[in-house]
Protein backbone atom coordinates (compact mmCIF):
# COMPACT_ATOMS: atom_id res chain seq x y z
CA UNK A 1 0.00 0.00 0.00
CA UNK A 2 0.90 3.99 -0.57
CA UNK A 3 0.17 6.51 2.04
CA UNK A 4 0.20 9.97 1.48
CA UNK A 5 0.21 11.73 5.27
CA UNK A 6 -0.68 15.66 4.70
CA UNK A 7 2.49 15.55 2.11
CA UNK A 8 3.08 19.04 1.19
CA UNK A 9 6.03 20.31 -1.64
CA UNK A 10 6.45 24.13 -1.93
CA UNK A 11 9.20 25.17 -4.94
CA UNK A 12 10.11 28.25 -3.64
CA UNK A 13 6.31 30.14 -3.37
CA UNK A 14 4.64 27.86 -5.89
CA UNK A 15 3.36 25.35 -3.68
CA UNK A 16 2.92 22.07 -5.81
CA UNK A 17 1.26 19.69 -3.39
CA UNK A 18 -1.02 21.16 -0.59
CA UNK A 19 -1.44 18.87 1.95
CA UNK A 20 -2.45 15.81 0.38
CA UNK A 21 -3.55 12.63 2.02
CA UNK A 22 -4.54 9.28 0.71
CA UNK A 23 -4.05 6.11 0.37
CA UNK A 24 -3.47 3.46 -2.54
CA UNK A 25 -5.00 -0.01 -2.06
CA UNK A 26 -3.59 -3.42 -3.62
CA UNK A 27 -6.14 -5.02 -5.69
CA UNK A 28 -7.13 -2.12 -7.53
CA UNK A 29 -5.66 0.31 -10.28
CA UNK A 30 -6.27 3.64 -8.89
CA UNK A 31 -5.70 6.81 -11.66
CA UNK A 32 -4.40 9.90 -10.55
CA UNK A 33 -5.75 12.49 -12.03
CA UNK A 34 -5.64 16.45 -12.59
CA UNK A 35 -5.21 19.41 -15.14
CA UNK A 36 -1.51 20.33 -16.01
CA UNK A 37 0.23 21.37 -13.14
CA UNK A 38 -1.66 19.73 -10.59
CA UNK A 39 1.03 17.61 -8.81
CA UNK A 40 0.89 14.47 -10.33
CA UNK A 41 4.48 14.38 -10.80
CA UNK A 42 5.57 16.04 -7.61
CA UNK A 43 3.68 13.31 -5.87
CA UNK A 44 4.95 10.72 -7.58
CA UNK A 45 8.75 11.60 -7.73
CA UNK A 46 8.08 12.16 -3.73
CA UNK A 47 6.89 8.17 -3.55
CA UNK A 48 9.88 7.45 -4.86
CA UNK A 49 12.19 9.53 -3.01
CA UNK A 50 13.39 11.54 -6.04
CA UNK A 51 11.91 14.50 -4.21
CA UNK A 52 12.02 15.47 -1.06
CA UNK A 53 8.72 16.51 0.78
CA UNK A 54 8.50 20.32 2.52
CA UNK A 55 6.45 18.94 5.39
CA UNK A 56 4.35 15.38 5.58
CA UNK A 57 5.61 12.11 4.40
CA UNK A 58 4.55 9.59 1.76
CA UNK A 59 5.04 5.62 2.28
CA UNK A 60 5.24 2.28 0.93
CA UNK A 61 4.24 -0.54 2.92
CA UNK A 62 5.11 1.70 5.95
CA UNK A 63 8.27 3.05 5.11
CA UNK A 64 9.86 6.58 3.10
CA UNK A 65 10.75 4.76 -0.06
CA UNK A 66 14.38 5.72 1.07
CA UNK A 67 14.23 3.44 3.65
CA UNK A 68 13.04 0.43 1.54
CA UNK A 69 15.64 -2.63 1.77
CA UNK A 70 15.06 -4.24 -1.73
CA UNK A 71 13.79 -1.17 -3.39
CA UNK A 72 13.10 -2.50 -6.90
CA UNK A 73 11.25 -5.80 -5.74
CA UNK A 74 9.10 -3.94 -3.91
CA UNK A 75 7.85 -0.99 -6.43
CA UNK A 76 8.27 -0.45 -9.64
CA UNK A 77 8.55 2.60 -11.34
CA UNK A 78 7.83 4.41 -14.53
CA UNK A 79 8.19 8.23 -14.72
CA UNK A 80 10.60 9.26 -17.55
CA UNK A 81 10.27 6.78 -20.35
CA UNK A 82 13.59 8.42 -22.40
CA UNK A 83 15.71 8.66 -19.14
CA UNK A 84 17.47 5.52 -20.61
CA UNK A 85 21.30 5.82 -21.66
CA UNK A 86 20.37 6.62 -25.31
CA UNK A 87 23.78 4.33 -26.67
CA UNK A 88 22.65 1.27 -24.58
CA UNK A 89 20.46 -1.19 -25.78
CA UNK A 90 17.66 -2.15 -24.33
CA UNK A 91 18.94 -5.46 -23.08
CA UNK A 92 21.99 -3.76 -21.27
CA UNK A 93 19.63 -1.39 -19.81
CA UNK A 94 17.62 -3.90 -18.59
CA UNK A 95 20.55 -6.14 -17.54
CA UNK A 96 22.36 -3.40 -15.55
CA UNK A 97 19.21 -2.47 -13.37
CA UNK A 98 19.20 -6.54 -12.63
CA UNK A 99 23.06 -7.20 -12.24
CA UNK A 100 23.12 -3.75 -9.68
CA UNK A 101 19.69 -5.04 -7.88
CA UNK A 102 20.47 -8.31 -7.22
CA UNK A 103 18.10 -10.04 -10.02
CA UNK A 104 18.61 -12.86 -11.79
CA UNK A 105 19.59 -12.31 -15.50
CA UNK A 106 16.28 -15.13 -16.20
CA UNK A 107 14.19 -12.13 -15.33
CA UNK A 108 15.57 -9.62 -17.89
CA UNK A 109 14.71 -12.36 -20.78
CA UNK A 110 11.00 -12.74 -19.37
CA UNK A 111 10.12 -8.56 -19.01
CA UNK A 112 11.51 -8.33 -22.41
CA UNK A 113 9.10 -11.20 -24.20
CA UNK A 114 5.69 -9.94 -21.57
CA UNK A 115 6.61 -5.75 -22.70
CA UNK A 116 7.17 -7.32 -26.69
CA UNK A 117 10.48 -5.87 -27.36
CA UNK A 118 12.04 -9.22 -28.24
CA UNK A 119 12.22 -8.09 -31.53
CA UNK A 120 14.38 -4.85 -30.76
CA UNK A 121 16.13 -6.30 -27.35
CA UNK A 122 19.29 -5.38 -29.38
CA UNK A 123 18.49 -1.93 -30.48
CA UNK A 124 19.95 1.17 -28.70
CA UNK A 125 17.54 2.90 -26.81
CA UNK A 126 17.99 6.19 -28.72
CA UNK A 127 16.35 4.57 -32.13
CA UNK A 128 13.31 3.92 -30.08
CA UNK A 129 9.83 5.85 -30.60
CA UNK A 130 8.12 7.05 -28.01
CA UNK A 131 5.78 4.05 -27.97
CA UNK A 132 9.10 1.69 -27.78
CA UNK A 133 10.49 3.47 -24.80
CA UNK A 134 7.16 3.36 -23.31
CA UNK A 135 7.49 -0.27 -23.31
CA UNK A 136 11.08 -0.57 -21.56
CA UNK A 137 10.30 1.68 -18.68
CA UNK A 138 7.39 -0.90 -18.30
CA UNK A 139 9.75 -3.55 -18.74
CA UNK A 140 12.03 -1.51 -16.27
CA UNK A 141 9.62 -1.59 -13.41
CA UNK A 142 8.35 -4.88 -13.78
CA UNK A 143 11.92 -6.69 -13.13
CA UNK A 144 11.77 -6.80 -9.56
CA UNK A 145 8.29 -8.80 -9.89
CA UNK A 146 7.46 -6.00 -7.72
CA UNK A 147 3.93 -5.92 -5.38
CA UNK A 148 3.59 -2.07 -6.02
CA UNK A 149 3.63 0.06 -9.52
CA UNK A 150 3.93 3.46 -9.66
CA UNK A 151 3.21 4.52 -13.62
CA UNK A 152 3.46 8.06 -14.76
CA UNK A 153 1.36 8.44 -18.02
CA UNK A 154 2.49 4.91 -19.38
CA UNK A 155 -0.16 5.07 -22.05
CA UNK A 156 1.58 7.81 -23.82
CA UNK A 157 3.00 7.22 -27.31
CA UNK A 158 1.37 3.30 -27.69
CA UNK A 159 -0.18 2.51 -30.12
CA UNK A 160 -3.67 0.81 -29.81
CA UNK A 161 -2.87 -2.60 -29.72
CA UNK A 162 -0.08 -1.15 -27.12
CA UNK A 163 -3.24 0.74 -25.47
CA UNK A 164 -5.10 -2.44 -25.24
CA UNK A 165 -1.93 -4.30 -24.11
CA UNK A 166 -1.19 -1.71 -21.01
CA UNK A 167 -5.01 -2.12 -20.02
CA UNK A 168 -4.83 -5.68 -19.61
CA UNK A 169 -1.50 -5.58 -17.77
CA UNK A 170 -2.67 -3.69 -15.41
CA UNK A 171 -5.77 -5.40 -14.82
CA UNK A 172 -3.94 -8.70 -14.76
CA UNK A 173 -1.77 -7.40 -11.50
CA UNK A 174 -4.07 -6.06 -9.80
CA UNK A 175 -6.31 -9.59 -9.52
CA UNK A 176 -2.92 -10.70 -8.67
CA UNK A 177 -3.41 -8.61 -5.54
CA UNK A 178 -0.94 -6.08 -6.46
CA UNK A 179 -1.30 -2.26 -5.93
CA UNK A 180 -1.28 -0.29 -9.58
CA UNK A 181 -1.26 3.61 -9.59
CA UNK A 182 -0.79 5.37 -12.45
CA UNK A 183 -1.68 9.06 -13.98
CA UNK A 184 -2.91 9.77 -16.84
CA UNK A 185 -4.62 12.18 -19.24
CA UNK A 186 -6.16 9.77 -21.72
CA UNK A 187 -9.87 9.80 -19.84
CA UNK A 188 -11.89 7.11 -22.59
CA UNK A 189 -8.55 5.21 -21.65
CA UNK A 190 -8.79 5.77 -17.81
CA UNK A 191 -12.58 4.70 -17.53
CA UNK A 192 -11.78 1.45 -19.35
CA UNK A 193 -8.57 0.76 -17.04
CA UNK A 194 -9.24 1.89 -13.62
CA UNK A 195 -11.12 1.28 -10.30
CA UNK A 196 -10.92 3.83 -8.30
CA UNK A 197 -9.84 7.27 -8.59
CA UNK A 198 -7.80 10.17 -6.80
CA UNK A 199 -8.25 13.47 -8.44
CA UNK A 200 -6.28 16.44 -7.61
CA UNK A 201 -6.15 20.27 -8.29
CA UNK A 202 -3.65 23.06 -7.34
CA UNK A 203 -1.74 20.20 -5.41
CA UNK A 204 -4.85 19.27 -3.16
CA UNK A 205 -7.37 16.18 -3.29
CA UNK A 206 -10.25 16.32 -4.72
CA UNK A 207 -11.69 13.01 -5.13
CA UNK A 208 -10.66 10.48 -3.58
CA UNK A 209 -13.36 7.65 -4.76
CA UNK A 210 -14.83 4.85 -6.60
CA UNK A 211 -14.66 5.32 -10.77
CA UNK A 212 -18.64 4.42 -10.87
CA UNK A 213 -19.45 6.48 -7.25
CA UNK A 214 -17.69 9.87 -9.31
CA UNK A 215 -19.21 9.21 -12.06
CA UNK A 216 -23.04 9.12 -10.12
CA UNK A 217 -21.86 11.80 -8.39
CA UNK A 218 -20.90 14.45 -11.30
CA UNK A 219 -23.99 13.00 -13.56
CA UNK A 220 -27.13 15.27 -13.46
CA UNK A 221 -30.32 13.69 -11.49
CA UNK A 222 -32.74 14.11 -14.08
CA UNK A 223 -33.48 11.31 -16.93
CA UNK A 224 -34.32 11.89 -20.72
CA UNK A 225 -37.49 9.97 -22.17
CA UNK A 226 -38.43 9.69 -25.67
CA UNK A 227 -41.97 9.09 -26.52
CA UNK A 228 -44.47 9.95 -29.41
CA UNK A 229 -46.86 11.79 -27.00
CA UNK A 230 -44.00 14.41 -25.30
CA UNK A 231 -47.63 16.43 -24.62
CA UNK A 232 -49.47 13.98 -23.00
CA UNK A 233 -46.66 12.63 -21.43
CA UNK A 234 -45.55 16.69 -20.26
CA UNK A 235 -48.91 16.73 -18.86
CA UNK A 236 -49.07 13.20 -16.75
CA UNK A 237 -45.84 14.17 -15.43
CA UNK A 238 -46.38 17.89 -14.91
CA UNK A 239 -49.44 17.11 -13.04
CA UNK A 240 -47.50 14.84 -11.03
CA UNK A 241 -45.62 17.63 -9.44
CA UNK A 242 -42.38 16.76 -11.45
CA UNK A 243 -40.90 18.83 -13.56
CA UNK A 244 -40.10 18.22 -17.06
CA UNK A 245 -38.20 20.64 -19.82
CA UNK A 246 -39.12 20.05 -23.34
CA UNK A 247 -35.81 19.58 -25.39
CA UNK A 248 -35.13 20.18 -29.04
CA UNK A 249 -35.02 16.84 -30.07
CA UNK A 250 -38.49 16.17 -29.19
CA UNK A 251 -37.79 14.23 -26.42
CA UNK A 252 -38.05 15.08 -22.35
CA UNK A 253 -35.66 15.93 -19.56
CA UNK A 254 -37.56 14.91 -16.50
CA UNK A 255 -36.05 15.30 -12.73
CA UNK A 256 -37.58 12.31 -11.90
CA UNK A 257 -36.36 8.70 -11.10
CA UNK A 258 -36.80 6.49 -14.07
CA UNK A 259 -39.15 3.42 -11.99
CA UNK A 260 -41.45 6.55 -11.06
CA UNK A 261 -41.98 7.88 -14.66
CA UNK A 262 -42.45 4.26 -16.29
CA UNK A 263 -45.72 4.04 -13.60
CA UNK A 264 -46.95 7.04 -14.60
CA UNK A 265 -46.70 6.71 -17.53
CA UNK A 266 -48.18 3.43 -17.92
CA UNK A 267 -51.17 4.24 -15.46
CA UNK A 268 -51.97 6.83 -18.02
CA UNK A 269 -50.79 4.50 -20.86
CA UNK A 270 -48.57 6.49 -22.56
CA UNK A 271 -46.07 5.02 -25.11
CA UNK A 272 -42.52 5.47 -24.02
CA UNK A 273 -39.92 4.11 -26.48
CA UNK A 274 -37.13 5.45 -24.10
CA UNK A 275 -36.04 5.98 -20.39
CA UNK A 276 -32.21 6.97 -19.85
CA UNK A 277 -30.63 8.60 -16.72
CA UNK A 278 -28.24 11.77 -17.39
CA UNK A 279 -24.87 9.86 -17.09
CA UNK A 280 -21.76 11.48 -16.95
CA UNK A 281 -18.67 10.37 -18.94
CA UNK A 282 -15.52 10.10 -16.89
CA UNK A 283 -13.99 13.21 -18.90
CA UNK A 284 -17.62 15.62 -17.97
CA UNK A 285 -17.51 14.54 -14.75
CA UNK A 286 -13.53 15.24 -14.04
CA UNK A 287 -13.92 18.71 -16.07
CA UNK A 288 -16.60 19.58 -13.84
CA UNK A 289 -15.16 18.55 -10.68
CA UNK A 290 -11.31 20.46 -11.72
CA UNK A 291 -12.84 23.62 -13.54
CA UNK A 292 -11.76 25.80 -10.58
CA UNK A 293 -8.47 24.11 -10.71
CA UNK A 294 -7.28 24.67 -13.98
CA UNK A 295 -4.01 26.53 -14.39
CA UNK A 296 -3.34 26.69 -17.92
CA UNK A 297 -5.85 27.28 -20.20
CA UNK A 298 -6.00 27.68 -23.94
CA UNK A 299 -7.55 30.96 -25.31
CA UNK A 300 -11.00 31.13 -26.43
CA UNK A 301 -10.26 31.89 -29.87
CA UNK A 302 -12.49 35.01 -30.77
CA UNK A 303 -11.87 34.46 -34.61
CA UNK A 304 -14.62 34.39 -37.09
CA UNK A 305 -13.37 31.12 -38.70
CA UNK A 306 -15.03 27.81 -38.23
N1 LIG B 1 11.59 21.43 -9.97
C1 LIG B 1 10.62 22.35 -9.95
N2 LIG B 1 10.89 23.64 -9.69
C2 LIG B 1 9.92 24.58 -9.65
N3 LIG B 1 8.61 24.32 -9.86
C3 LIG B 1 8.27 23.04 -10.12
C4 LIG B 1 9.26 21.99 -10.19
N4 LIG B 1 8.61 20.83 -10.47
C5 LIG B 1 7.30 21.13 -10.58
N5 LIG B 1 7.09 22.47 -10.38
C6 LIG B 1 5.79 23.16 -10.40
O1 LIG B 1 4.93 22.46 -9.56
C7 LIG B 1 3.60 22.42 -10.10
C8 LIG B 1 3.16 20.97 -10.24
O2 LIG B 1 3.90 20.37 -11.31
P1 LIG B 1 3.77 18.81 -11.66
O3 LIG B 1 4.74 18.55 -12.78
O4 LIG B 1 3.88 18.01 -10.43
O5 LIG B 1 2.26 18.75 -12.20
P2 LIG B 1 1.54 17.60 -13.03
O6 LIG B 1 0.20 17.43 -12.41
O7 LIG B 1 2.40 16.40 -13.13
O8 LIG B 1 1.40 18.31 -14.43
P3 LIG B 1 1.27 17.67 -15.93
O9 LIG B 1 -0.07 17.05 -16.01
O10 LIG B 1 1.36 18.89 -16.79
O11 LIG B 1 2.41 16.71 -16.12
C9 LIG B 1 3.67 23.19 -11.40
O12 LIG B 1 3.24 24.52 -11.16
C10 LIG B 1 5.15 23.14 -11.77
O13 LIG B 1 5.51 24.28 -12.51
Amino acid sequence: MIEANDLTKRFGRCTAVDGLSFQVQPGRVTGFLGPNGAGKSTTMRMMLGLDRPTSGTVSIDGVPYQRLSDPLRTVGALLDARAVHPRRTALNHLRILARSNGIPARRVREVIELTGLSSVAHRQARTFSLGMSQRLGIAAALLGDPAILVLDEPVNGLDPEGVLWIRKLMRDLATQGRTVFVSSHLMSEVALSVDHLIIIGRGRLLADTSMTAFIDQQSDAGVQVRTPEPQRLHDVLAGAGITVTACADGSLQVAAEAERIGVLAAAHAVTVHEVRRNTASLEEAFMRLTADTVVYRAEQSRGTHR
